[in-house]
């Protein structure tokens, strides 16, 4: 049997995790360096009792906690299914088995490979559900899944960037066109990433470049207007620009009554989707006289899960394991 661990970022399942789940958050220093590491644990405190409330609050917004976990495992149950009916089933025997393994809250990566390690599982293949990849994301999941997977004698890779992949493609085009038809004018598309630390690109980090690529093939599919800015920076070093924020400002400065926006770098709902643009960016929209709407997000639908299979397939197929 062929393990397959979905790779994401976590959240908190309560508003009393909410604290733990960014202690975990801001002690990794692959995704947010706080001085030298003596100082990292002490400067996670100061900013995590500044952050605190008001992320506790964004969370008690949208049902008091992240809504990543149940979507993540509903994600993994359709990808097994739809796996496991594939023309490399054999006999009705189930070759695949998918488990969930957060960075930040539970199920932790190294819960996961324990998991599949227990259910006798000898081959392992980790999926970053971040199509771009950076290191703050894919690359720090990445080095927890490795850490734990060397304690096993077990076969393991990984695939960890799919930006271009023609079904993942095909599933965004879908949810653009029915976000689309929702105006009865045809609105500008605002394509929103979450934003990165510029010192990461700058250090040759491809996420910029991988968040370009998707929304370059995008537009040989569908005919818009269209702009893209970064959302949700944390912390007072130069994040990428321009901010979602801002190019609210500028395109009601340009006289744009009707905003489609498409969260991009993101394949579940989460805080980012359903607090920052849900509420925040379209309470601001509003105020700017402009009509904000968001796509659906990826989470089950039936083209993205397609997507996943076939991205899987590829991975096991080019390592020689079916
Ligand atoms: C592509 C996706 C993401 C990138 C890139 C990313 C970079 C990044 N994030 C932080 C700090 C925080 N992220 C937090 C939550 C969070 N971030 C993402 C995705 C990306 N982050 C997700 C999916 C979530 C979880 C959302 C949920 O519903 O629980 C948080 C916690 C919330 C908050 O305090 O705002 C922090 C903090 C950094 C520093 C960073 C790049 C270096
Ligand atoms: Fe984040
Ligand atoms: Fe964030």
């Amino acid at each position: 049997m062929i393990g397959v661990i979905l790779l994401n970022m976590g959240g908190p399942d309560s508003l009393d995790s909410v604290k733990p789940f960014l202690r975990n958050l801001f002690s990794d220093r692959d995704i947010i360096k706080l001085g030298p590491s003596f100082l990292q644990k002490p400067i996670a405190s100061l900013i995590i009792r500044k952050r605190l409330e008001s992320v506790r609050k964004a969370y008690s917004l949208i049902g008091g906690k992240s809504p990543l976990l149940d979507i993540t495992k509903a994600q993994a149950k359709a990808l097994e299914e739809s796996l496991n009916s594939s023309q490399f089933a054999v006999h009705g025997s189930r070759l695949f088995k998918v488990y969930v393994g957060m960075r930040y809250w539970h199920p932790f990566i190294e819960d996961a490979v324990d998991h599949a390690i227990r259910d006798g599982i000898s081959r392992i293949l980790a999926l970053s559900l971040y199509p771009h990849y950076s290191i703050a994301t894919t690359g720090s999941s990445l080095k927890k899944f490795e850490d734990a997977i060397k304690k096993y004698h077990v076969d393991y890779s990984s695939v960890t960037s799919w930006f271009n992949h023609p079904l993942y493609i095909n599933a965004l085009v879908e949810n653009i066109q029915k976000g689309l038809k929702a105006f009865d004018k045809k609105p500008v598309v605002l394509f929103s990433a979450h934003s990165l630390p510029q010192k990461f690109i700058d250090n040759g980090d491809p996420y910029v470049n991988e968040i370009q690529g998707t929304i370059n093939t995008i537009l040989k599919k569908i005919d818009i207007q269209w702009y893209l800015s970064y959302q949700s920076k944390t912390g007072p070093v130069k994040w990428l620009e321009p901010t979602t924020e801002h190019m609210l400002h500028e395109l009601s400065e340009k006289g744009v009554k009707n905003l489609l926006v498409v969260p991009i770098s993101f394949v579940s709902d989460h805080i980012e989707t359903l607090y920052e643009i849900d509420i925040l960016y379209k309470g601001m929209a509003k105020e700017l006289g402009m009509n904000l709407k968001r796509i659906e997000s990826l989470n089950t639908s039936s083209k993205f899960i397609e997507a996943l299979a076939d991205i899987v397939i590829k991975g096991v197929k080019d390592i020689g394991w079916i």
